[in-house]
Formats: structure tokens, sequence, C-alpha cells
């Protein structure tokens, strides 16, 4: 395990999924000097993903924080590339698909065929247990959690996760992978929604409860949050940026796992826009329009 980890040996790093988290994790791992294959299975989010890496990486040369030539080179850093088996020889893996556990699970599955046997396999999961991933796998003791926040190029925190049979060597291996890409590792053991998800569905549930009730509109509230509250998003922003089907996923997970705990019960009127498909900004319309 030494041999490989971040530090000892900077190899390539593998993502597998480009939306929202996927394509912002390529771009911190890419800022530290890191060769990242990036992977997706439709094209055009592996496009979007490109001209969004381009656009922050535009703005850091706007304000005169990197010149062109920095740009070039860490814009080039990032291979986007369709087939998993790109990522066969990256010593660490991101995973950073939708929150189901089966398909994780099939990532994952493909993954500890295709990498070498001390690769280190990182899961972004939101909510879901590294323990109850790992399980049927082999190599269970190389998974771990690795939870980053939205937009993960400016989130400082990482949630470092361990799994009932989480290696210490891994686990130590993620934490200083963290510490390289800039970050702040925070270890947190795994149960459902780890530290801050679980902190946090209250704000999106009662904020959506009081909207039901008709006591204050989403608007009113997310400025109310800011200004008395001082937080820096409100929570109907916060979700329209989440993505409404990434957060709905989050609470449906934490909600069964703590066998049905009424605090965490998922809102109707989130299932409903996730069902129309307004999803946030990605989709151009959420709580909030947005001009795409
Ligand atoms: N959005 C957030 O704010 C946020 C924050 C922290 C963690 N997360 C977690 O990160 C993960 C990804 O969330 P996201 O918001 O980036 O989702 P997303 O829907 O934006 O992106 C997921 C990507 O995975 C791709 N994908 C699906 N199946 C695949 C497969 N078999 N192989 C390769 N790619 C595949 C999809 O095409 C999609 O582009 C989830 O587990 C989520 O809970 C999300």
């Amino acid at each position: 395990m030494e041999g490989h980890i971040a530090g000892s040996s900077p190899g390539a790093v593998g993502i597998v999924g480009a939306g929202t988290m996927g394509a912002g994790i390529a771009l911190v791992c890419a800022r530290r000097g890191r060769r990242v294959y990036l992977q997706d299975i439709k094209p055009e989010v592996l496009d979007a993903a490109q001209a969004y890496i381009d656009s922050i990486l535009a703005k850091d040369v706007a304000k005169g924080r990197i010149s062109e030539e920095e740009k070039r080179k860490t814009y080039d850093l990032v291979e986007p590339v369709q087939d998993m088996a790109a990522l066969s020889s990256c010593p660490i893996v991101i995973e950073a698909v939708p929150e189901k556990l089966e398909l994780k699970r099939s990532v994952f599955a493909r993954l500890t065929e295709l990498c070498g046997s001390e690769a280190l396999l990182l899961s972004n999961t939101s909510s879901l247990s590294i323990t109850e991933l790992a399980a049927v796998l082999p190599h269970p003791e190389r998974i771990i959690g690795f939870h980053f926040f939205n937009p993960a190029p400016v989130m400082p925190l990482v949630e470092v996760i361990r799994g009932h049979k989480s290696g210490d060597a891994c686990v130590a291996a993620a934490r200083r992978f963290a510490e390289e890409l800039g970050k702040v590792p925070v270890l947190a053991e795994d149960s459902p929604g780890f530290i801050v998800n679980r902190v946090a569905r209250p704000y999106y549930n009662e904020a959506l409860r009081i909207m039901g009730d008709r006591v204050a509109r989403p608007e009113q509230i997310d400025r109310i949050m800011k200004q008395a509250g001082g937080f820096k998003m409100g929570p109907f922003e916060l979700q329209d940026l989440i993505g409404l089907d990434v957060n709905l996923a989050t609470t449906e997970s934490v909600y069964t796992r703590f066998y049905h705990e009424s605090r965490f019960k998922p809102s109707r009127i989130q299932q409903r826009m996730v069902q129309a498909g307004s999803l946030g900004r990605k989709t151009g319309e959420g709580f909030y329009p947005y001009d795409q």
C-alpha cells in the first residue's frame, strides 16, 4: 500500500462520473499537478466538465492568479475518457456516480477487477454506508469514503469515512491524499449522512415544511437565513446548487438508514419537483430560474 499512496508516488487519479462533483474534483486534482482520467458514460457530460474546468481556469487567469501557460497545463492534465479501462493504472480512483448503492457497487466491482490490488478506491457518497458498499467486494480494506462538498474546488472540507473493514493504512493514505489536495480531512465513522449531511437534513426539510405550510416563500426563507442567520446560502439556493435529485437521494438514504425516523422524512414538494425534472441550476430551473 505505502508504495502507491499519494505523496510517495504521485500517480494519476481516476475519477468515475464527471457530473457536478466529478468535474470539480478533477479540477482540484489537476490544480495540484495530478494527471486525471475523468470517466463518464455520457460524452456530453465529459464535454460539459471540460467546459466547466476551462471556465474556472479562465477566471483564474482574468484575476491574475495563474498565467495562460499554467491554465493550459492544468487543463491538459484532465483527460476525458468513456471507457473505465483507462483508469487501470491509477493508484487512486474516486467514484462520483449517482447516489445508488447498486450502481456504486457495480462501479467498485469493475474497479477491483481493473485496478492493481493496492489501488486506493474512494467513494464520494453523501450518505451511503461504506461498510455495505464494500461488503461484497474483494479487498474491502481499500474502500474508503471520501466526501467532498459542493463546489469541490472551493469547499475545504473532505469527510474521510472509515467502513467496518476499512484498513488503517488505507484510511491514513486517504487523509494524506486529502491534505495533498489542499483540503481539510475530517475522520467520520460510517453512519447515515456522516457528520455534515446529517446536520444539514433538518435545514432543508424544515425549510420545505415552512414553505409547504405557507409560512414564508423560498426567497424570504433564504433571505432571512442569510441576513439574520449568517448562513452563506439559504436552504433553497443550496438545493438548486446541489441538485434537487441529488439532495432528495441523500435524504431518502438517511431516512431509510435511520429506520424511517420522522425527523428525516423526505418532502413531497421536493419529490414532485424531481419528478417534474426541475432539478435546480443544472436544468435551468429549481426553486429559482437560471440562464443556461
Ligand atoms: N451535488 C452535490 O452537491 C454533492 C456533494 C457531495 C457529494 N455528492 C455525491 O457525489 C455523487 C455524484 O453526485 P453529482 O452531484 O456529481 O451527480 P451528477 O448526477 O451531477 O453526476 C453523476 C455522473 O455519473 C455518471 N454516471 C452514471 N453512471 C455511471 C457509470 N456507470 N460510469 C460512469 N459514470 C456514470 C452520470 O452520467 C453523471 O454524469 C453522489 O454520490 C452524490 O451524493 C454530491
